[in-house]
């Protein structure tokens, strides 16, 4: 749905340089700390930012709904304004739709967006890409400003649409919960690079963290530890062997099922 071939995109003191692939039917989470470079990638995608070098295919323009963290509308137009803005630009957009989505976020028709709260417009920025009947999602931040409710209800909106509709999505988030619930494959993304990229029930079956003292770390096989990192306790390791570690060393803490601990260490850790 989604091929990008070795794209390079570089600003004065950044630069992004990846090739990912999204499947059709697949939500494919991008996970990355500030600044690492996941708006970059999706203005890139969408044609926002032009690229310096590198293949991107993409399906056509009517297809894709999309979030980013501005809408591209004007903040004294109404919400009216903008549904006829979105008739004359979507030649699916469904109208009745979007009403009701908006009559079920509580997001009135005749306020200029300026008065909205963050809360509000994120709700509409994600009303706006599920109401044209998109066959791609791409959703950069989508539940950033919501409340746990409020991300839990977008996120189950989501998922109904990828059963409706048999779409694909391509969404990032700081919040690797949302990522974790909602996402089939993940990728890590930092200063610029992809640093990896996983199926999320591989992550969640075999992956884990082993939290273990300078002494046990000392004594332990390394040859399915990922990464590690220093604690004031002494290392947490990630391994992509999680039962090895539980069967042969059952004394030590093993957390698991969580992308939330693996991530800090593929950050911040050292790669062994
Ligand atoms: N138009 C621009 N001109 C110069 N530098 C830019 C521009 N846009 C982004 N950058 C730089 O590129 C880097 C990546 O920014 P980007 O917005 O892609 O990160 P991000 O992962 O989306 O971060 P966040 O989670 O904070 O939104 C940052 O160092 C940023 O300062």
């Amino acid at each position: 749905m989604i091929h990008i071939d070795h794209l390079k995109k570089s600003y004065d003191s950044f630069t992004l340089e990846c090739s990912l692939d999204i499947p059709k039917g697949v939500i494919t989470g991008i996970i990355g700390m500030n600044g690492a470079g996941k708006s970059t990638l999706f203005k890139s995608i969408l044609g926002i930012n032009p690229i310096d070098e590198g293949n991107i295919q993409i399906p056509d323009k009517q297809d894709i709904g999309v979030v980013l963290s501005e809408t591209g509308f004007s903040e004294f137009f109404t919400v009216s304004d903008i549904t006829s803005i979105l008739k004359c630009t979507y030649k699916r957009f469904d109208e009745d739709l979007f009403h009701s989505y908006c009559q079920r976020f509580d997001i009135p028709l005749d306020k200029k967006t300026r008065t909205f709260s963050t809360g509000m417009k994120a709700k509409l920025n994600i009303i706006i890409a599920l109401t044209h009947h998109a066959k791609l999602l791409i959703l950069d931040e989508p539940t950033a400003g919501l409340d746990v409710l409020t991300r839990d209800e977008i996120l189950d909106i989501l998922r109904d649409y990828m059963e409706q509709e048999d779409c694909t999505i391509l969404i990032s988030s700081h919040i690797s919960s949302d990522l974790e619930s909602l996402c089939d494959d993940l990728y890590v993304i930092d200063h610029g690079q992809i640093i990896m990229h996983e199926e999320m029930d591989t992550l969640l079956s075999l992956f884990g963290v082993l939290k273990v003292s300078k002494e046990d770390y000392d004594n332990l096989d390394k040859d399915y530890l990922l990464e590690v990192m220093k604690e004031p306790f002494g290392y947490s390791c990630l391994t992509n062997e999680r039962q090895f570690y539980s069967e042969n060393y059952p004394t030590i803490v093993i957390e698991q099922n969580h992308i939330d601990t693996m991530i800090p260490i593929l950050l911040k850790g050292e790669r062994l």
